[in-house]
């Protein structure tokens, strides 16, 4: 059935689809709702705007998010989509790439990058996949796939498909430290500013990827400022950025290994998420709790905390695994 809405934005490099940016919900929402991350919630927010408001920009937004587990990378994620996208995560032009579901076999690399052969993307696979995830993780909110029907096609096709459906799309890659290395590749020419996408207007994309590469290093920068009785909101970006980056490049599992992604400074902000420290994990319980409905009991929040295990051994002071698994404890004592 012809979709007039794709035929429309095929051809018109204006077309912003169901793109409807509410930047003051998003800024409202990361203020009320996002525990400790001051850094990606200001570095977030400018970006986007910048990009969003130049009604010509010269290349896509590409952004990279990283930090220890839990701290809020896909969370932050999933609230882009929901404030950018009419639809959020359901939007056809919202796109969730995870290795182990998309590219689960290096043997295969060649194939996934599109040199030779197709693979399949299924919605289904996606789906079934995202079971594993813990609630109320970001990506369980429904079908994305719904209204596109599994296609097969390679990552480069695909993402060039969707770009020419709709140049306002949102990429998200989860667990770039668990790609085999390579495949990123294909993707290099999508991130500058040279890629010519007949009829379309490639450079209003977005590209989010995220991983636990730097969180180690962040967290040790983290560390060090707190025995060194510096205020957690004192550590600024340039401490991070070079972390990060020496990380990633050092890295032979991540995506971006030797893909001159970084060499060629594609991307437009490396993105440090904080580990989370006792009070950030107490504001995620309470999070959990206003959204299941739930008045802010005392105790529950307490034993939420007393059965969250903090590191290093001797400060005791970073949640283990951030707030990742703060859902599924609260249940045990209600
Ligand atoms: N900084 C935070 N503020 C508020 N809630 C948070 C924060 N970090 C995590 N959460 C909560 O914990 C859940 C899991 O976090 P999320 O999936 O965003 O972690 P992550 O950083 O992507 O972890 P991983 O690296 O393991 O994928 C979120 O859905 C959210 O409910």
């Amino acid at each position: 059935a012809w979709d007039l809405t794709s035929l429309h934005c095929s051809f018109g490099t204006f077309c912003e689809c169901d793109f409807r940016p509410d930047f003051q919900g998003l800024e409202c929402d990361l203020a009320q709702h996002l525990a400790g991350q001051h850094l990606a919630r200001a570095l977030v927010v400018k970006a986007l705007k910048a990009f969003v408001q130049d009604p010509a920009p010269t290349k896509p937004l590409v952004l990279s998010l990283h930090g220890w587990t839990g701290t809020g990378k896909s969370y932050v994620s999933s609230l882009l989509a929901h404030y950018l996208f009419r639809d959020g995560l359901r939007s056809p032009h919202v796109h969730h790439f995870s290795p182990v579901i998309h590219f689960p076999h290096p043997s295969q690399m060649e194939r996934y990058k599109g040199l030779s052969g197709l693979i399949w993307f299924s919605c289904q696979h996606y789906l079934e996949g995202s079971g594993s995830r813990k609630e109320p993780s970001p990506f369980r909110e429904g079908s994305r796939c719904q209204g596109r029907s599994p296609e097969q096609k390679d990552l480069k096709s695909w993402v060039q498909g969707n770009l020419t459906t709709c140049g306002r799309s949102l990429f998200l890659f989860d667990e770039m430290d668990k790609l085999t290395p390579g495949l990123m590749e294909v993707l290099r020419p999508f991130l500058g500013s040279s890629w010519v996408v007949y009829g379309t207007n490639y450079r209003k994309a977005i590209f989010i990827f995220i991983s636990n590469t730097g969180g180690e290093q962040i967290n040790q920068v983290a560390l060090e400022a707190w025995r060194s009785h510096r205020d957690r909101e004192e550590i600024r970006l340039q401490e991070l950025e070079p972390v990060i980056s020496r990380a990633v490049l050092d890295n032979p599992h991540h995506g971006f290994w030797r893909s001159g992604i970084m060499e060629e400074h594609l991307l437009d902000a490396l993105v440090p998420f904080l580990p989370l420290q006792r009070h950030h994990v107490r504001h995620c319980v309470l999070n959990e709790l206003a959204q299941l409905g739930l008045e802010p009991r005392d105790e529950v929040v307490q034993a939420v905390l007393d059965s969250t295990t903090f590191f290093p051994e001797d400060e005791q002071l970073f949640s283990s695994n951030g707030c990742k698994t703060v859902a599924s404890r609260i249940p045990f004592f209600l």
